[in-house]
């Protein structure tokens, strides 16, 4: 097992008053399900509700940054407003730069809305060169690597609450 990961959190963080929003992008579906399930799992051992996890999907990795943007903005809007947004894509090199170009600029895009919206945008992007790093890196070769997921679940409470 690799040493890598959040490990154990500092403090116990109580995400029952939370409402947080998962948005992932449909491409790489199989390691996208996978990397959301463990999101959801980590969400719950924190205490968020089933009924305040709001799931929602884009195209791909390059509609996250302005998907998450009206993702806040439609839940405010219905008056069921999103504490903080998980991102999740799985980004996988093909043979073009077009992942170079969308790693680079999805990342940056993501971490401005965290200071644009003031509000908690987790990095769930995955940027692989293969189809096995991103398996292992979603919990899905046996023996290798944890759900990254959790982790992203985790950093989504803790980032809501620790500064309260
Ligand atoms: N190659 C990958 C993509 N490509 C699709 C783009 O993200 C985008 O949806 C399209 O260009 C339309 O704007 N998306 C991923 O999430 N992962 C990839 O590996
Ligand atoms: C257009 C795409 O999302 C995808 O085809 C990227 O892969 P490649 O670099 O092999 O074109």
């Amino acid at each position: 097992m690799a040493v890598k990961g959040l490990g154990k959190v500092d403090q116990q963080y109580d995400g029952s008053k939370l409402r947080i929003g998962i948005l992932h992008a449909r491409w790489n579906k199989k390691i996208i399900d996978s990397l959301v399930e463990g999101a959801v799992k980590k969400l719950q051992e924190f205490n968020v509700k089933p009924e305040n996890i709001v799931v929602e999907s884009v195209p791909g990795s390059f509609e996250l940054p302005y998907g998450t943007k009206l993702f806040f903005d439609k839940q405010e809007r219905l008056g069921e407003p999103l504490d903080a947004v998980i991102p999740i894509g799985v980004l996988i090199k093909g043979s073009t730069m077009h992942f170079e170009y969308i790693c680079d600029s999805v990342t940056h895009q993501l971490m401005k809305l965290n200071f644009e919206l003031n509000r908690p945008v987790i990095f769930g992007v995955l940027t692989c060169l293969t189809d096995e790093q991103a398996e292992a890196r979603a919990g899905l070769i046996e023996g290798k690597m944890h759900n990254h997921g959790e982790d992203w679940g985790a950093a989504a409470v803790e980032m809501c609450t620790k500064f309260d």
